[in-house]
């Protein structure tokens, strides 16, 4: 029975949340979807969803769906899992998702809180930075499928809920976990239905968790888990597992890099990598076609493959990306360029390899897919907010390390680190 029920809204996010956890010594699994069968075992499970852009009603579908399979398998609490960069647009799917949550476990209120400050995420004042920079000056205003262009996390939660929203500043948070608390509840009792709560520092993360240990909801972004395993622990329902929570089985095989990311930090990876390992950049302007793309990318890997890893990208800069959409369509360039991604990502599979890194969220949510994984477990950390995972291969499927890298996450030479070369 897992003690935390967790609902992600991209397969990256859920992957950073356990690895959070993880780190704090609980077990997590995350299944990919709506399960539909008996939940694994661990001290948390996380269903990863491909709910960030998805039209609203399908994310509160699928979103409640989760809450149900979750709360069925007994989780004592519910956390949704958003971005740490608020990834949203004023139809949603941050707002609608938290409303039909919170009227789901009737628990009137739930605080909001995206810091990740290891990753250069804090709120202040209900602004949302990262780095030194607001959220709308920061690379994520151009962001291909939710430009970021308000760093007032008040004023976009408020624009996406039917609920209230209210600040919990920083001059609250600084006072500790009890105080927080007792703020927390004020809130609640005088009708307000979420906190958008400041932090900049770990510790005050962890403060926030302990003074949420009895919410019934959580949303945020992996950071504010950083407190949930010691409530637990509190509790007497969790042993330390310390280090061997994030076990998983040896690698072997070949190693590659797919990216479909085109955020700064990805861009500045592929940078890296192009001086360092075998690297194609598809011009997907040139080639608009999904089809030819992966033909394009599996015959270019012909005889490359090994223990260095190839890195093959579709990513591309603002300008260039801003090109495709004119010519397709928001949407449909996103999706054309997802098809390929996975297309060569299955076909790298075919050829062996079987550590396999993935760059971007919703190129995530594609290839994991496409190659039919169905779960997760969550292993050892390879930079903050990446751990390598394993997929249970399914029946006849093949077993394969993955490490879904959030777009934004990384040092510059993430795509030979994760190899150890
Ligand atoms: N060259 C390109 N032109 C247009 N869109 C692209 C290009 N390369 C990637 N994309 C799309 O941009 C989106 C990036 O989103 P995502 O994978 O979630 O990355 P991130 O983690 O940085 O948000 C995906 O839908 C991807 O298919
Ligand atoms: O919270 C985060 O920043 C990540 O966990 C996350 O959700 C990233 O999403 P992508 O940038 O789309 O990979």
């Amino acid at each position: 029975m897992p003690l935390l029920g967790c609902i992600a809204d991209d397969f990256t996010g859920a992957t950073d949340l356990a690895n959070t956890l993880v780190k704090g010594g609980m077990t997590a699994v995350q299944v990919i979807g709506v399960p539909t069968g008996p939940l694994p075992e661990a001290d948390v499970v996380i269903v990863a969803l491909k709910s960030r852009t998805a039209p609203v009603a399908e994310a509160v579908a699928e979103s409640l769906a989760a809450c149900e399979a979750l709360l069925a398998a007994g989780s004592r609490q519910i956390f949704f899992k958003y971005c740490s960069t608020f990834d949203s647009t004023d139809e949603g799917n941050i707002g609608p998702v938290a409303d039909a949550l919170v009227r789901r476990l009737d628990c009137g209120f739930a605080l909001a809180n995206p810091a990740f400050p290891t990753n250069g995420r804090t709120v202040y004042q209900g602004h949302l930075f990262v780095g030194d920079k607001l959220l709308n000056e920061s690379g994520m205003e151009n962001h291909p499928l939710t430009p970021m262009r308000d760093a007032n996390l008040v004023r976009v939660l408020g624009r996406q809920t039917t609920g209230t929203v209210k600040l919990v500043p920083y001059s609250v948070v600084e006072q500790g976990a009890t105080v927080i608390r007792h703020t927390m509840t004020g809130l609640k009792e005088s009708g307000w239905r979420y906190a958008i709560v400041d932090a900049v520092t770990d510790a005050q993360l962890v403060a926030i968790g302990e003074a949420a240990a009895d919410h019934a909801l959580i949303t945020g972004g992996s950071g504010i888990a950083m407190g949930l395993p010691a409530n637990f622990r509190a509790k007497g329902l969790l042993p330390d597992r310390g280090e061997a929570a994030a076990a998983l089985p040896p690698m072997q095989g070949h190693a590659a890099v797919v990216a479909g990311s085109c955020s700064r930090a990805t861009l500045g990876q592929i940078g890296y990598a192009r001086d360092h390992a075998h690297t194609l950049e598809l011009d997907v302007l040139a080639t608009p076609d999904a089809a030819a793309l992966a033909r394009q990318a599996l015959g270019w890997v012909e005889g490359k493959l090994g223990d260095h890893p190839v890195v093959i990208a579709a990513s591309a800069p603002p300008e260039k990306v801003a090109a495709l959409q004119a010519k397709l369509g928001r949407d449909a360039a996103g999706a054309l360029v997802e098809h390929a991604v996975a297309s060569i990502a299955e076909g790298l599979v075919a050829r062996g390899v079987r550590r396999l890194v993935v760059a971007g969220g919703e190129t995530s949510g594609a290839v994991v897919s496409r190659l039919g994984v169905t779960a997760l477990r969550i292993g050892p950390e390879i930079d903050p907010g990446v751990p390598w995972t394993y997929a249970e291969p399914a029946k006849g499927g093949t077993p394969l390390h993955l490490a879904l890298k959030s777009g934004n996450f990384g040092t510059r030479d993430f795509f030979l680190k994760a190899f150890g070369v």
